[in-house]
């Protein structure tokens, strides 16, 4: 067994080896994928897996970032904006989008001023999300009164004046001064987060198609990488008219309304209500009658009972979180006897253990994709397909 983070360590250029991983940031982007490949392979041959297909490369290598997010700090009467514990200034910042640091100068400045004082005390995070054309701010305040809110309101309106594409304003009521920011966490009460101006949701293009999702649901943060992620996993997934597909931890929709136009019909499973609502809303207006999403967690039980059994063949793609799925859930997925299985993970380290328990199901991996989704970080997306043990190609 090896860490991918072990194997990182092990690939990188000895010039580095006194730095932490992050640092793969300041390589040449060809060399951080050389890097990446080498400790990739590594990482699939002492793990007993078979060897990878070459990393996919983002094509926007640096200034991705589709959600970035800063600490809020009023120390001695002086108001800043701060990278979070976990990030490292020199390593983070060129991911971001310059448009992105050209807004957090721009409220950082107003914070500083007397007159903002009340926000500038009441501020936790500031984040900033969107797409490469429209982004929304989202301030998270600890403390939410009159002054509070006529301050946001002022914000609000410098932010619309200011041609930086800001368009929505929405602020989150965390008393608990949690490290919600979005990535890590989502508000657990929905009624503490509103919207300032602008339009509640945001969107995603996707050629012809337009996918809204809520401001608090999850989304990738490599937008330019999504066209890749999505043609890879249509390639390997065949979704076609005879076969069903399964989206399991589908978010908005991304996978059934991105590639699953063609399968006999596709169901979508994802624990965000927001989202889920919009995934349903995407369909009906796209006019994908054979799309269906549901709200829930899923679990084996879920799987065993909520999950339609249809009578034609299926095919199952799952893009769980970081920390993969629950117990049973694969062992569950397996008996429905899917004809492939796309697992996407965005935890390396969590590859080895799922997969194992599929073999145990009896699949086998068919084709290891790894696509560079977080580049400047050390860390890969990776799409394995899995098909049954015995059925010959
Ligand atoms: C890596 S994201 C993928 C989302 C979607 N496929 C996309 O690419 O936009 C994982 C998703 O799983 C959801 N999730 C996490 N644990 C879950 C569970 N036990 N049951 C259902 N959904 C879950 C999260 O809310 C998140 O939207």
């Amino acid at each position: 067994m090896i860490t991918f983070s072990n194997a990182l360590r092990e690939s990188m250029p000895k010039t580095l080896s006194s730095l932490p991983l992050l640092s793969i940031a300041i390589l040449d982007y060809k060399d951080e994928l050389a890097v990446k490949n080498k400790a990739f392979a590594l990482f699939c041959e002492k793990n007993g897996l078979p060897s990878p297909e070459e990393v996919i490369a983002s094509p926007l290598p640096r200034n991705y970032r589709t959600t970035t997010k800063r600490r809020a700090i009023f120390e001695n009467g002086e108001f800043s904006l701060a990278f979070g514990e976990d990030d490292r200034s020199e390593y983070a910042e060129p991911l971001e989008p310059e448009e992105h640091l050209a807004i957090y100068k721009l409220v950082e400045g107003y914070l500083k001023k007397p007159v903002f004082k009340a926000l500038a005390e009441a501020m936790n995070w500031l984040i900033i999300r969107g797409s490469y054309k429209r982004r929304t701010v989202i301030f998270n305040v600890h403390e939410m009164n009159a002054s509070v809110v006529r301050k946001l309101k002022l914000m609000g309106e410098h932010l619309t004046a200011s041609e930086l594409g800001v368009f929505s304003a929405h602020v989150y009521f965390d008393p608990t001064c949690s490290d919600y920011y979005l990535e890590a966490r989502r508000p657990t009460n929905a009624l503490a987060f509103k919207t300032l101006y602008g339009p509640k949701d945001l969107s995603l293009d996707l050629g012809d198609i337009r996918l809204k999702y809520p401001v608090t649901g999850f989304s990738q943060i490599n937008e330019s990488q999504i066209p890749n992620l999505l043609s890879k996993a249509k390639e390997l997934l065949q979704p076609n008219a005879e076969e069903h597909m399964l989206d399991l931890y589908c978010g908005y929709g991304l996978f059934s309304l991105g590639i699953g136009k063609n399968a006999k019909s596709t169901f979508g499973v994802e624990w965000e209500g927001p989202s889920i609502e919009y995934a349903k809303n995407s369909a009906r207006f796209l006019k994908r009658m054979n799309a269906k999403f549901l709200a829930g967690k899923i679990d084996a039980e879920f799987v065993e009972k909520k999950i339609p059994k249809f009578r034609e063949p299926e095919v199952i793609l799952l893009d769980p979180p970081r920390k993969g799925v629950e117990q049973g859930v694969i062992s569950a997925l397996a008996k429905r006897n899917p004809k492939r299985v796309l697992h996407v993970f965005c935890g390396t380290d969590e590859i080895p253990r799922s997969v194992n328990q599929w073999r145990m199901a009896h699949y086998q991996v068919s084709k290891i994709q790894p696509l560079d989704l977080f580049p400047g970080t050390p860390h890969l997306e990776t799409a394995v397909l899995m098909t049954k043990a015995d059925v010959r190609k």
